[in-house]
């Protein structure tokens, strides 16, 4: 890793902070395991599962195509798809895909954060997952589909029938079978249309092995295997399919073994990233994302004051706690003793100054550079535009141009990915817009304060929420870029444009 990289760095940002660079913060919805429908009611851990896995299992591993590939969304009105907890899963994670973190990333991370929040084991992550914009093939399992079916399906999609049955017990040990969705196999007391769920296991709140040990002891409750319809016991169907023999195994050795605790989370684990890695194939995944201890978030020279141009670093750094330390920053600039910038525009030392235990952080010795042609990237919020929904905005994009630069005027690129809140209505399913890309060239404003050396652009902005802008102006044939702005990332707030430059700098560490 070096930086900047701009894929890794806005995927290990949603990926670990929970949070989209378009402001969204879509990994707390699933804070604790809770609920949409009451305090112990099923989790939205586990809608998210399901639809990860809905998505998944339209791969065909004969000819590669299909996969996760957020082309779900476009499948809801399916009869293989019915389900409350899928449109509900959309609206969670509607704004958060950005041009460099797709939907299907975001589906995958869902399964990453839901399975953690109910106690499940951490899993690798991996980016670069293409999204569909329509529907793709049929294939999502049903409860009333004959064994055979059942095997050629996973097969399908990539699975042995003895990772079909391991996989369907990994699904089935959070959340369960509603009602609403299912009034054949969980009747309702209350009557038709009931959030009321019947839990897989009894602790449907918990990602753990439990979903094993019930079936094996003839205690399970799944409705899967228990209800009085024969032909809709698809777990039971599935899961004694080799005579119980994977159920009952424990091989402490292999990703085959179900029964014990232990064994379970190592095998669940190896079967949901390889779930959440079942893309098509034509579609390559980053490397794994891991965790920066010491990571640059966001630098840039920019204007603060109306006039003062400065240089403005986000770090975020890891260390243990209860343990101090100092961040001394250093920069060069045009002038000064380090004016030669040979170790890049600035870099880092931690720890105490005073003692030897000194960190350099310099990006693996290239030093962080940051060019100065193309600057001060700004958006301030103008307004919210129509009397109904679905409302849109404006923004000002501002940016700044070295005096002396050639050839053109710069150009924004804006990516809009929102999904608007009136394509959410399921009639018969939601009909959810493929992104919005325009490029747009920036006019020159010289009602802005006079920031010395540089000459000021504007374009307006106009579209949802989940914008991202792409700057760039060429100079003598030369490309300048300042990517991945978001209009809604919190950090310009209550700036507008007759305040030109941020009023106060976040320093405190
Ligand atoms: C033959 C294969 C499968 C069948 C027939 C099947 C069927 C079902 C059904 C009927 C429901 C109830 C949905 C509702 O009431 O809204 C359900 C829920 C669920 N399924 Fe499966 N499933 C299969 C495989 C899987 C797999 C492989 C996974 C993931 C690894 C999975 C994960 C889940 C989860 C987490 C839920 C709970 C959803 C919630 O509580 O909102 N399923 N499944």
């Amino acid at each position: 890793y070096q930086w900047p990289s701009p894929q890794y760095d806005a995927l290990e940002l949603t990926l670990y902070e929970g949070q989209s660079p378009t402001g969204q913060i879509p990994a707390d919805v699933t804070e604790e395991c809770g609920s949409r429908v009451s305090q112990d009611g099923p989790p939205i851990a586990a809608e998210w599962l399901r639809l990860a896995y809905s998505d998944m299992a339209t791969h065909n591993a004969t000819d590669g195509i299909g996969g996760l590939d957020a082309s779900i969304f476009y499948e809801f009105s399916r009869p293989e798809n019915v389900g409350a907890g899928n449109l509900d899963t959309l609206i969670d994670f509607a704004n958060s895909p950005t041009t460099l973190v797709s939907r299907a990333d975001i589906i995958a991370m869902g399964v990453i954060w839901g399975v953690a929040s109910c106690g499940g084991p951490p899993l690798a992550f991996r980016g670069g997952r293409v999204d569909a914009f329509e529907a793709g093939r049929f294939g999502v399992p049903q409860p009333q589909e004959d064994l055979q079916t059942h095997i050629e399906e996973f097969k399908l999609q990539g699975f042995t029938q003895t990772e079909m049955i391991s996989l369907v017990a990994c699904g089935h040990t959070i959340g369960g079978v509603r009602n609403m969705d299912f009034p054949n196999i969980v009747p309702s007391p209350d009557g038709p249309n009931s959030t009321l769920a019947d839990g897989f296991d009894s602790t449907i709140q918990k990602y753990d092995f439990t979903i094993v040990s019930e079936y094996l002891a003839g205690t399970t409750q799944d409705p899967l295997v228990v209800v009085p319809n024969v032909t809709l016991r698809s777990d039971l169907k599935i899961f004694s399919s080799d005579g119980n023999v994977t159920m009952k195994r424990y091989r402490f050795h292999t990703y085959e073994s179900m029964n014990s605790p232990t064994s379970y989370i190592r095998t669940c684990t190896s079967l949901l990233e390889r779930l959440i890695n079942t893309v098509p194939s034509d579609v390559q995944l980053t490397e794994e994302i891991v965790f920066l201890p010491f990571k640059v978030r966001r630098a840039e020279i920019t204007v603060i004051n109306d006039n003062q141009l400065i240089l403005h670093v986000d770090v975020r750094i890891q260390w243990p706690a209860g343990i101090v330390q100092n961040i001394t920053m250093f920069w060069c600039d045009r002038r000064g003793p380090s004016a030669n910038c040979a170790d890049g525009t600035f870099w880092f030392e931690l720890g105490d100054p005073a003692s030897r235990d000194v960190v350099v952080e310099d990006n693996g010795g290239a030093g962080f550079v940051l060019q100065d042609t193309l600057i001060a990237p700004h958006v301030a919020f103008v307004a919210g535009i129509g009397a109904a929904p679905p409302f849109q905005f404006e923004w000002t994009a501002i940016a700044g141009v070295l005096d002396g630069t050639a050839d053109t005027v710069p150009q924004v690129r804006m990516t809009d990915m929102s999904v608007p809140f009136t394509s959410l209505v399921p009639a018969p399913a939601p009909a959810i817009p493929p992104p919005v890309n325009r490029t747009l060239t920036m006019t020159l404003n010289t009602s802005l304060p006079a920031v010395p050396g540089y000459t000021f652009y504007t374009t307006p902005i106009i579209g949802f929420e989940s914008i991202m802008l792409d700057f760039a102006v060429e100079n003598g044939g030369v490309h300048f870029e300042l990517n991945f702005q978001s209009v809604n990332d919190g950090a310009d707030e209550d700036f507008t444009l007759s305040t030109f430059g941020k009023k106060a700098l976040p320093h405190n560490i």
